[in-house]
């Protein structure tokens, strides 16, 4: 699939963006700070719903401004659909697509597959748990759209348990076998039941995902550094011995009853923390407490890895991403977010291999000679100006200028290499 067309309005730095693209390589260039990645995170808006930065969309809309619109022309097999976000500060979000208003914002998800490889990525390998979940849940979602409402659900259901949990156990300290304790433990019971339910359905989700997954990435990492460790992956799930060891086997071949078994297990689990989460007032048990172990031959990566391994391992999961979902029929959006310079020699070259292949690349850098001889293809300039209203972003006419790292301006060429 590619993008055809982009329009922003009051997103980020940019107050009116419109630009046609083509299949093949775009290399947006400018200097650092100007509104070039704030292109690829409107992109991956329309993709995910979610920015890759921060957590709410509240930065997302222009400085002092109340609303922000994202538009994309998708073309997938020769099918165009429209797709339009409105960011609402303070309201809720709304979609369209070819101009007819959703239901909900996540009807969109599937339309614009992307995967982005971005700085930030190293934190899926140094971070915490919480940002290997968000990978696999994307990938979850980007894969079977209906995983959206899923996701959701349980993260209601976990909200509405933990306030509940804490209200129990203050219920249950004032007086253990009071009506007002045997009611909170009823409920608890009845949240329990939502909580197992939609835990399961997302947890066979991951697992069936990381069985799938592991070999793309496992391939990716042997190509960027045949000289390392092999690098592996393996869910951990917080419902411990709950599960037996082989259910986490990557290799395992998930079966369709595996939900009911998970959901049974899960409720075993929850009956078994329960003293301790109403102690500490919080879920302990679930897909939001658990992680993707990434190994490198038999150690963790997480506080071993070497700042290479660190970066081809989030490298491979990215390029591993890639891999699978064009195993499932269509080339995703690759978008590369100024990561050349951060690559040494071996890294560019299997990261340009693959993004050569690709139907198409968005690739944003400060300097263009940071970018492989083989990506140079169309260039589009990006220059912010200071205005009355705020800096503002804008592209600029070809010939495009670039600014090297002591702000020097030189001359990059037209947009055609
Ligand atoms: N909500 C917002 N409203 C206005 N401007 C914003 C907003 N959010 C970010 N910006 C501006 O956008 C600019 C950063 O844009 P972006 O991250 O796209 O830069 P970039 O060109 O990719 O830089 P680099 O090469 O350093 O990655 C900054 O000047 C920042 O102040």
């Amino acid at each position: 699939m590619f993008v055809r067309a982009i329009t922003l309005r009051d997103f980020r730095s940019w107050d009116r963006m419109e630009i046609t693209l083509d299949p093949g390589c775009t290399v947006f260039v400018g200097p650092n700070g100007h509104g070039k990645t704030n292109i690829l995170e409107a992109l991956a808006y329309v993709s995910t719903l979610s920015s890759h930065r921060v957590a709410g969309d509240g930065p997302l809309v222009r400085s002092g401004l109340a609303q922000a619109t994202v538009s994309a022309t998708v073309v997938n097999a020769g099918r165009e659909l429209t797709v339009d976000v409105e960011l609402n500060d303070g309201k809720a979000n709304r979609a369209r697509i070819n101009t007819s208003p959703t239901r909900r914002p996540r009807e969109i998800l599937g339309i614009l597959q992307t995967v982005m490889f971005a700085p930030e990525d190293l934190s899926l390998v140094r971070g915490d748990p919480g940002d290997r979940r968000r990978y696999l849940d994307e990938l979850v979602t980007t894969r079977l759209p209906r995983m959206a409402a899923v996701r959701s659900d349980y993260d209601r259901v976990l909200r509405q348990r933990s306030a509940l949990l804490k209200t129990a156990g203050a219920a249950l300290r004032r007086g253990g076998n009071s009506a007002e304790g045997a009611s909170a433990l009823t409920t608890l019971d009845v949240w329990d039941g939502h909580l197992a339910a939609h835990g399961a359905e997302l947890l066979c989700a991951r697992l069936a995902l990381v069985h799938v997954l592991a070999p793309h990435i496992a391939d990716s990492y042997r190509s960027i550094a045949p000289e390392s460790r092999p690098a592996s992956v393996r869910y951990r799930s917080s419902l411990g011995e709950m599960l037996p060891p082989e259910f986490l086997d990557p290799a395992r071949v998930p079966e369709p009853e595996d939900s009911a078994f998970v959901e049974e297990q899960f409720l075993r689990a929850l009956a078994e923390a329960r003293s301790k989460e109403i102690d500490r007032g919080v879920s302990l048990v679930g897909p939001h407490r658990d992680d993707l172990e990434l190994v490198l031959g038999d150690t963790p990566a997480k506080g071993f890895a070497s700042h290479g391994e660190s970066w081809s391992f989030a490298l491979s999961l990215r390029l591993g991403s890639f891999a699978l979902l064009r195993t499932d029929g269509t080339d995703p959006v690759l978008m590369l977010d100024d990561v050349f310079a951060e690559l040494d020699r071996r890294r560019r070259r299997a990261l340009a291999d693959v993004a050569a292949d690709a139907e198409q690349v968005l690739v944003t850098a400060a300097v263009a000679g940071d970018i492989p001889a083989e990506l140079r293809a169309r260039r589009i300039g990006v220059l912010a100006r200071d205005t009355d209203g705020g800096r503002v972003s804008g592209i600029t006419d070809s010939p495009h200028e670039e600014v090297d790292d002591d702000g020097v301006g030189i001359d990059v060429g037209t947009g055609e290499a």
